[in-house]
């Protein structure tokens, strides 16, 4: 039996607020797998040009900074850690200022190259050994199932309407889904997918990617949904050998 053999690496990509940190999250937990959020990593790489002074404009100077990258990520479900240079940085990470400011970082090719062959690599590692024990992965982000991981062993576009993902966010972000939140919440959601969307596809699955709506779902049944195709994949007799 080859090494790796038995893991299971599951890909979910997903425009934002459709739901792919928590349900991968989840999904994670319960199947005993690691859990790797990419997008915190395109977060990390935001938060250490601005701690380093790297202007955000000057392409060149990002993607240095970024090979530079004291990253590690903490791959436990249960308590996903981002940790840059020994500093966590896991609530910075999320602040409006990184929000606003990320997609300069997601549409620069060579930072995507760079964060891309880290994702690889630690997926990899979780094939293996890792933190899963050899177990597996679900990695979350925009180009998973894609560019990072086309080869995965199950991969799923995770999708909702735009006005459920504005709510959710909102209620996330603001504790409210009155106008007003949705109209703070719309940079941040709608303005921000237009500009990653001019690098990378995750709004139209590729082939033989499944696409799981959550938009008349909740949490849990979108866990459901999302555990109903891992489990469909391992059936050996739907699984390709690898
Ligand atoms: N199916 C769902 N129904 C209702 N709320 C959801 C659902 N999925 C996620 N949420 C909530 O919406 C917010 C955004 O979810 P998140 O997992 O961060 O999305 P993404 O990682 O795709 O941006 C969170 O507060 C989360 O709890
Ligand atoms: N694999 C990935 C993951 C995230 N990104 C980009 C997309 C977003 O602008 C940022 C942050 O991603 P994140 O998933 O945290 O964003 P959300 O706010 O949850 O939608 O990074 C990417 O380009 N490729």
């Amino acid at each position: 039996m080859e090494a790796g053999e038995l893991s299971t690496v599951v890909a979910v990509d997903g425009p934002s607020g459709s739901g792919k940190s928590s349900v991968s999250r989840e999904v994670a937990r319960r199947l005993g797998l690691a859990y790797l959020d990419t997008g915190a990593m395109y977060r990390a790489a935001t938060w250490w040009c601005l701690d380093q002074g790297v202007p955000l404009g000057d392409g060149p100077a990002v993607a240095a900074a970024v090979r530079d990258l004291p990253l590690v990520m903490g791959m436990d479900p249960a308590a996903p850690t981002v940790t840059v240079g020994g500093r966590d940085v896991g609530a910075a990470i999320r602040s409006t200022e990184i929000s606003s400011q990320v997609s300069a970082v997601a549409t620069n090719l060579d930072a995507r190259a760079e964060l891309g062959r880290r994702q690889r690599e630690l997926i990899e590692a979780e094939r293996s050994g890792g933190w899963s024990g050899g177990r597996g992965v679900v990695a979350e982000g925009r180009d998973i199932t894609t560019v990072v991981a086309p080869d995965a062993d199950v991969r799923v576009l995770l999708t909702a309407d735009e006005a459920a993902r504005l709510a959710r966010r909102a209620r996330e972000v603001h504790g409210s889904d009155d106008a007003a939140a949705i109209a703070a919440t719309r940079d941040q959601v709608v303005r921000r997918d237009a500009d990653d969307s001019t690098v990378v596809e995750f709004q139209v699955a590729a082939d033989g990617v499944v696409t799981v709506d959550s938009s008349e779902l909740d949490l849990e049944q979108t866990v459901v949904a999302v555990l109903g195709v891992v489990g469909r994949a391992g059936d050996p007799q739907a699984r390709a050998p690898r």
